[in-house]
């Protein structure tokens, strides 16, 4: 579904992603672990072509992307939605507008047609569409926020869905909800999905294959059971939470 292979990029004189070899399965969660700015969005950025590699390729569903203009990398945005970090819902406009932001970006839909879909997407993402239509971002909570955040990433039916950090900043009942959504959406919308994440608990409840960044190389992938069981000290290390030891820190952002 989704192949990047020797994938570098650089910003400045700083080596950020040293040729990254990534195979990530059609219609699974694929989660990628790393230390704090150790290049996890920059890989992502890279699958929905808002950054170009300096070197490599990506191909997703079939197409290579990492050269793609602007007509391409629309058709891309289509097919590709992106839960950012923040939410990134626009303050100025209410949760309905928010949503039917990309229906009226990329299809023609009748008003009737985009309420409907608007409905059916907070629905799925467990909220109540009568109570929170004409609210706008500041008046829900961070999680609420997130769940509309959601809400929207899926409004056109995507085939892909990039996370990133999904559940930072959330209260533990609320980060095992959005992991609980992350894996029925999964399943109701047949998605292929990569989630980048510091939680290592709400990780392995998502994923299916987790892949490990380490000094801009992917170090180890496998599954939750290779995972648990590795005994790759960089993965042991991350794992456990241990500051000492192999892994050398990097510098944060
Ligand atoms: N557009 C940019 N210009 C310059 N430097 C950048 C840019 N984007 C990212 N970086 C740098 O690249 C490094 C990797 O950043 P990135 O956000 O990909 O890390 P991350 O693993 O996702 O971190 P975190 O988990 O903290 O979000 C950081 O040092 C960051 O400062």
């Amino acid at each position: 579904m989704i192949e990047i292979k020797g994938l570098k990029k650089q910003f400045g004189p700083k080596e950020v992603l040293k040729g990254i070899d990534l195979h990530i399965p059609k219609g699974k969660t694929t989660v990628i672990l790393g230390l704090s700015g150790g290049g996890k969005s920059t890989i992502i950025k890279h699958i929905v072509g808002l950054l170009k590699p300096d070197s490599g390729e990506i191909w997703v569903d079939g197409e290579e992307i990492s050269q793609a203009n602007e007509e391409q990398i629309r058709k891309i945005r289509k097919k590709v939605g992106f839960l950012f970090q923040s939410g990134a819902l626009f303050d100025s406009m209410n949760i309905f507008e928010n949503i039917a932001f990309p229906l009226r970006e990329h299809t023609n839909m009748s008003e009737d047609e985009i309420m409907s879909r608007v409905v059916e997407r907070l629905e799925m993402v467990g909220l109540k569409p009568s109570e929170v239509l004409n609210l706008y971002p500041d008046e829900l909570s961070g999680g609420m926020r997130k769940r509309v955040g959601l809400a929207r990433t899926i409004a056109l039916n995507p085939e892909i869905i990039l996370y990133d950090e999904p559940t930072s900043g959330l209260d533990p009942i609320t980060s095992d909800l959005i992991s609980q959504m992350i894996v029925q959406l999964k399943e109701r919308l047949s998605v292929t999905s990569v989630l980048i994440s510091h939680d290592i608990k709400e990780s392995f409840k998502a994923g299916d294959y987790f892949a490990m960044l380490y000094d801009g190389k992917i170090i180890e992938t496998g599954d939750a059971e290779h995972f648990k069981s590795t005994d790759n000290p960089y993965v042991r290390q991350f794992l456990d939470g241990k500051s000492e030891g192999p892994i050398h820190f990097q510098e944060k952002k």
